[in-house]
């Protein structure tokens, strides 16, 4: 039985401080070098490529693969199914964000095409993208997140479905992997302004994938976001100024993990 008092949160943000994992980034021009730095803020290494003909040499040296499909091409795509396939081949941890999943035929085709390769331990979307995967209702325009009263039931579809971790982000988050479901309501609001948001939270998952069980990953990942946000907000005038203080919280936080205290997740009964 998974009892969540007894996980050492801190102690998942202070191994990847000192493993430094690699995570091989296929993402969207519009978040990539947003990731990159917050990879290194909180003490992972990123390497991005899109490339085909290194995708198999990448994921050798890489200690996770985080796909995001934000900004489709004919050659990302290409190079996404070498690294997925050699991921599983070589037993990478892999996570897959469907950045806009939904709001066209490719998208969702191209999502059930990597989902069929079976590779990876966690799927995490926002709300929107998560729920329609999950068989429920959900409107998606472009890649942006419209609420659905269905999510919680979504991710515990999902995960049951693909036999992994399932996220669904937005004002509340939800993670299950497939027998429980946690809620977390906390965050700041601005992070709907930050375009890429919740792409960083992608590269924190896959970070902390590098040191821990995918479940334990994702609650850190989301709950590190959560409370750095309400602190950064606090700090901020606006918006600029908060993705940077943003930036700077989740560095100490990482720095000095034993001031992150982890928020009440709350267990639902669904
Ligand atoms: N209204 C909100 N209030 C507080 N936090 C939010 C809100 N909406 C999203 N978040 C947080 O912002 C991050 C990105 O989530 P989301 O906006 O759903 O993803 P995406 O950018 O992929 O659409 C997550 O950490 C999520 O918890
Ligand atoms: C605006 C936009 N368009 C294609 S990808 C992208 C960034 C999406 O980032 P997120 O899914 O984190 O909001």
């Amino acid at each position: 039985m998974f009892d969540l008092k007894r996980v050492d949160f801190s102690k998942v943000l202070k191994d990847v401080t000192l493993r430094k994992p690699l995570i091989y980034h296929m993402t969207n021009g519009v978040a990539m070098s947003e990731q990159a730095h917050l990879a290194l803020a909180i003490g992972a290494s990123p390497v991005m490529s899109l490339y085909p003909g290194e995708a198999a040499e990448l994921i050798s040296v890489a200690d996770v693969l985080l796909v995001n499909i934000g900004t489709p091409s004919r050659e990302g795509i290409e190079a996404m199914f070498v690294a997925v396939r050699e991921a599983r081949e070589l037993g990478k941890p892999a996570i897959l964000d469907p950045v806009g999943y939904g709001a066209t035929k490719m998208r969702v085709d191209l999502v059930n095409r990597l989902l069929d390769t079976k590779a990876f331990r966690v799927i995490k979307g926002n709300g929107a993208e998560i729920s329609l995967l999950g068989g429920q209702e959900a409107q998606v325009r472009g890649v942006d997140s419209m609420d659905s009263p269905r999510t919680a039931l979504a991710v515990k579809t999902l995960a049951l479905k693909h036999d992994c971790i399932a996220v669904a982000t937005g004002p509340t988050d939800y993670v299950s992997d497939g027998k429980d479901v946690y809620a977390l309501r906390r965050g700041h609001e601005w992070l709907t302004l930050l375009s890429g948001s919740g792409c960083y939270v992608g590269t924190m998952m896959a970070a902390y994938m590098s040191v821990t069980e995918p479940l334990i990953a994702a609650m850190t990942a989301l709950a590190l976001m959560s409370v750095a946000s309400e602190v950064a907000a606090m700090k901020s005038d606006g918006p600029g100024t908060f993705r940077a203080n943003l930036f700077d919280i989740l560095h100490d936080f990482s720095l000095n993990p034993s001031s992150f205290d982890m928020p009440i997740w709350e267990k639902l009964e669904i």
